[in-house]
């Protein structure tokens, strides 16, 4: 996939004799923390999945920032919490493999609520890291509040890390949906990479497979449309996406399957909605989404299946990707 890569503030020329770095870098924080949308921020295009919603990243979706001097390959984790189901404890343990393997860390708070027990849970965690990775505060959404609160935020994080002997590389205030020092973030990230060539072609946003970012796009129209009702119980695979036959150059169609995964049958009548009509909006707002994302039509076959307590169920997480 190509886009522009100047989202993040891009310079022109990197100075000469500045030696190219490279490396990985990863936001953690609570549920809709800002982890997603800091992610698009800084590379400047919709490649991890945002909702109101929490813990709707469950894919480890790669961003990758390009500057002439350095390139930075953002991991986007899901939200590290106490678990609860088997799918809980991946989750986590996804958490703590990229936490292992990544040159920097973001911890992500937002600026318009006060620091709980979820963010001390994962402060806690990071404090005990064996390896001695930087560590970023970064305080999002900092659009929602007054400067006063904002400061206040400010000194609770410094004090946080006081107390859990977290030694911050820098506490820095952003909004992602304003642009506001996203691309000074990125700025503060790069010195913390190793030196090295870059680990991608230029222009690529994600390695992401498109047909796991296709499955994301359906997946989050479909928990738009069914609110409160089924949180985490829907899963989506998508099983094929081919290109239709007999179709003239100028008017490509791409054939896309895909199965809607419930973990009971009584869930099924919320999905598809009476006379159907939630299954078709799921359709409609999810096919323009992957039409933009892949920027050719589509035609999408979407289909509703019942896989029994998905979630707790080992044989069936594997067989959904996870
Ligand atoms: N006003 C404002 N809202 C934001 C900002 N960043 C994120 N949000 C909103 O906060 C909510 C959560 O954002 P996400 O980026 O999905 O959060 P996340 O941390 O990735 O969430 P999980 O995937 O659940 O871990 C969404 O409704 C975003 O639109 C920001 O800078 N300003």
């Amino acid at each position: 996939m190509n886009a522009s890569s100047e989202a993040a503030g891009a310079i022109a020329d990197a100075q000469p004799g500045t030696p190219h770095r490279s490396g990985f870098a990863c936001f953690v924080g609570r549920p809709n923390a800002g982890k997603s949308t800091l992610t698009n921020a800084l590379v400047g295009t919709k490649v991890a999945i945002t909702s109101n919603r929490p813990q709707t990243t469950r894919h480890t979706v790669r961003g990758i920032v390009h500057r002439p001097e350095a390139q930075l390959v953002l991991v986007d984790t899901p939200g590290l919490h106490k678990p609860r189901t088997l799918l809980g404890e991946r989750l986590n343990d996804v958490v703590r493999t990229t936490w292992s393997e990544v040159d920097v860390i973001g911890f992500c708070i937002p600026a318009d609520q006060k620091l709980g027990p979820g963010d001390r849970f994962i402060a806690g965690e990071l404090a005990g890291l064996k390896k001695k990775t930087p560590k970023f505060a970064v305080i999002t959404k900092s659009d929602l509040v007054e400067s006063d609160t904002l400061a206040a935020q400010l000194i609770a994080v410094d004090q946080l890390g006081k107390e859990l002997g977290i030694e911050w590389a820098e506490i820095i205030p952003v909004s992602a949906t304003e642009g506001s020092q996203v691309g000074l973030l990125a700025d503060l990230l790069v010195p913390h990479l190793p030196e090295g060539p870059p680990l991608y072609p230029d222009g690529d946003l994600t390695d992401e497979p498109e047909q796991v970012m296709v499955a994301e796009l359906i997946r989050e129209a479909a928990l738009e449309g069914v609110r409160d009702e089924l949180p985490h119980s829907i899963a989506v695979v998508v099983e094929e996406m081919v290109p239709r036959e007999d179709r003239p150059a100028d008017r490509p169609l791409l054939d896309v399957h895909a199965n809607l995964f419930i973990e009971r049958p009584s869930q099924k009548g919320i999905v598809i909605g009476p006379k159907g009509k939630r299954l078709k909006d799921v359709g409609t707002t999810s096919r323009k989404h992957i039409e933009a994302l892949l920027g050719t039509p589509v035609f999408l076959d979407l289909h509703v299946k019942v896989a029994k307590d998905w979630q707790r169920d080992p044989k069936q997480l594997r067989r959904l990707g996870f």
